[in-house]
């Protein structure tokens, strides 16, 4: 049985990126995924967008809902002060299996918590389960048509406060419909699209920030 495309992303950031170089991780996968195959990272150019609302935002606890290879964990962690947390919540053990072993080489373990499971099953339980009190930012990249239901039940299980942020990839391609509707037209967000590329192409994708009002 041959490798799977995470495994053979690992392999080459094993194999080029420098151990405890959270960048040199980012930047091995973005040329493998760029020059080799392609995979679902949100990549260079979105991941620039991304650098920038974390920057901006500096959240002490956020959210990642789809860890894939652990690209976007590792670029948003090596963002991160040293007693800030990711919570990041995959749902498929090989990928998340995968993941964890990127998130080690980057050395970003420490900020990071990698959870496994259906993202409907584990956001009702952060709060006991992780001594979550509320997200700073959300970075939603798993499933498009988990995008509105997830968010809906954020809002129900209180994990948002007034300022929270919501920055949703992919919201052009594949694209997330009923998500980008509920947020545009809600009194209780405030929208902006963030126009930009399908990772590692030339078609248009975006990612999508929204603030929560309370
Ligand atoms: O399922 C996904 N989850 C999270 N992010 C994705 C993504 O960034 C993609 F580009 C794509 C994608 C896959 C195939 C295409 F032809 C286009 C986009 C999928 C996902
Ligand atoms: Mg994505």
């Amino acid at each position: 049985t041959g490798s799977t495309r995470p495994e053979r992303i690992l392999a080459a950031v094993q194999r080029k990126a420098t151990k405890g170089d959270a960048r040199s991780v980012v930047n091995t996968i973005d040329q493998y995924c760029r020059y080799q195959e392609w995979a679902m990272n949100v990549g260079d150019e979105k991941g620039a967008i991304l650098d920038s609302i974390v920057c901006e935002v500096k959240p002490s606890v956020m959210l990642e809902l789809g860890t894939y290879c652990g690209y976007s964990t590792v670029r948003i962690a090596s963002m991160l002060p040293p007693n800030a947390r990711l919570l990041t919540l995959e749902f498929n053990p090989a990928y998340a299996a995968v993941a964890r072993q990127v998130i080690a080489w980057a050395g970003v373990e420490d900020k990071v918590v990698l959870i496994e499971g259906p993202s409907g099953d584990w956001i009702p339980k952060m709060k006991e389960e992780f001594g979550v009190t509320s997200f700073d930012l959300v970075f939603l990249d798993h499933w498009k048509d988990r995008y509105l239901p997830d968010t809906k039940l954020m809002e129900e299980c209180g994990l948002l406060r007034t300022g929270s942020i919501l920055l949703a990839d992919n919201v052009i391609c594949p694209g997330t419909p009923e998500y980008l509707e509920y947020v545009r037209g809600s009194p209780r967000y405030e929208s902006k699209y963030f126009r930009s590329h399908l990772e590692y192409t030339r078609v248009e994708d975006g990612l999508e920030k929204s603030v929560f009002l309370g």
